[in-house]
């Protein structure tokens, strides 16, 4: 099986850090990075370094789409963008006593790059799983990802949208191989405040009742349940020290998506998105295979 990311909006990630924040002022950073980023090229980094066989779609333009895709040659990250006319975002993280993040809203896409983009997943066969994550760009219509993903159905492939909300609830009856809300988005698709276990489960339970083929509930230090047809299972949390929890989420997909494509089991693959996740969350960039594979050492998953 080979994985699919699609990234529409990517962006460069401009890390800056200090030790504290002061708003209205002139403040002067300890650190400054540029990582290249966008939430399905994490999950692309990721899965280059468990060696699973993937491939990066989405837009790129202008000179920091230039640098984007620097980065992701030096990294041995394969990827086929379509090349837009306006210039890829710059999004800035904030280190500081918070994490404060500012996204742009990204480059206008016009109708034409749309089109050549969407001959891309003509190449997809019934043995390709295609992630797609982040927000929209500019021009794309709200439905965008909707029309991806019967494209992606025709083809007879796999789907994951990570996304939250409405758009979460309106991709279950395409039947996503996984859905991943952490706990508070759970709730807040069912507008309601979910505090035990069984009211957790219960509610990762309904999405997948309603056509998700797995559900991961991810709860970032306190652990993450995996709800599949037949059982639920629970990964209790490792402990770590945070240094960056961006990209923890994308992370934890990469894990999930690449274990599933090599194995095409459930748990095995829930027990790597824990680690990746937390791998992550434990280092200052994406996690690397050494440090992933540290993590997938520790991880204790029970069946509940
Ligand atoms: N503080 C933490 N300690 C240990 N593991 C963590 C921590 N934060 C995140 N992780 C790991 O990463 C996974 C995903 O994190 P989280 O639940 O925060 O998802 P998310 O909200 O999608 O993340 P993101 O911050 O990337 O949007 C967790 O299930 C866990 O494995
Ligand atoms: O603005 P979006 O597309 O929702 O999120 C983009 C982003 O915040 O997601 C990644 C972390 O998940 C970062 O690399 C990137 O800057």
């Amino acid at each position: 099986m080979k994985v699919y990311t699609i990234t529409v909006n990517p962006s460069l990630d401009y890390v800056v850090s200090l030790d504290l924040l002061h708003l209205g002022e002139v403040n002067r950073a300890q650190e400054a990075k540029l990582f290249a980023g966008g939430k399905g090229i994490n999950v692309s980094q990721v899965l280059t370094q468990l060696d699973v066989d993937n491939c990066a779609l989405g837009f790129i333009g202008g000179s920091t789409g230039q640098e984007l895709l620097q980065q992701l040659n030096q990294k041995k990250i394969k990827s086929d963008f379509t090349t837009i006319i306006e210039k890829t975002r710059i999004n800035v993280k904030v280190k500081a006593n918070q994490e404060t993040e500012l996204n742009a809203s990204g480059p206008k896409i016009s109708m034409q790059e749309q089109h050549t983009f969407k001959t891309k997943l003509t190449q997809l066969t019934p043995d390709d799983i295609v992630v797609m994550s982040g927000s929209l760009a500019k021009g794309l219509p709200d439905d965008f990802y909707f029309q991806l993903i019967d494209l992606v159905n025709e083809q007879g492939s796999q789907f994951v949208l990570d996304t939250s909300g409405q758009s979460l609830l309106d991709c279950l009856a395409k039947k996503p191989l996984m859905v991943k809300p952490n706990h508070h988005e759970l709730a807040d698709i069912f507008n309601t405040t979910l505090t035990t276990q069984a009211e957790i489960i219960a509610h990762g339970q309904k999405l997948q009742k309603m056509g998700a083929q797995n559900v991961i509930v991810s709860m970032a230090g306190e652990g993450a349940y995996l709800i599949t047809e037949d059982a639920v299972y629970y990964a209790k949390p490792l402990a770590g020290e945070v240094i960056n929890s961006v990209g923890a989420g994308d992370s934890m997909v990469a894990g999930f998506v690449g274990t599933y494509s090599q194995t095409q089991d459930t748990v095995a693959a829930f027990k790597m998105g824990v680690a990746c996740g937390s791998a992550t969350a434990f280092t200052e960039d994406i996690a690397t295979e050494p440090q992933i594979n540290q993590q997938l050492k520790r991880v204790e998953i029970i069946e509940i």
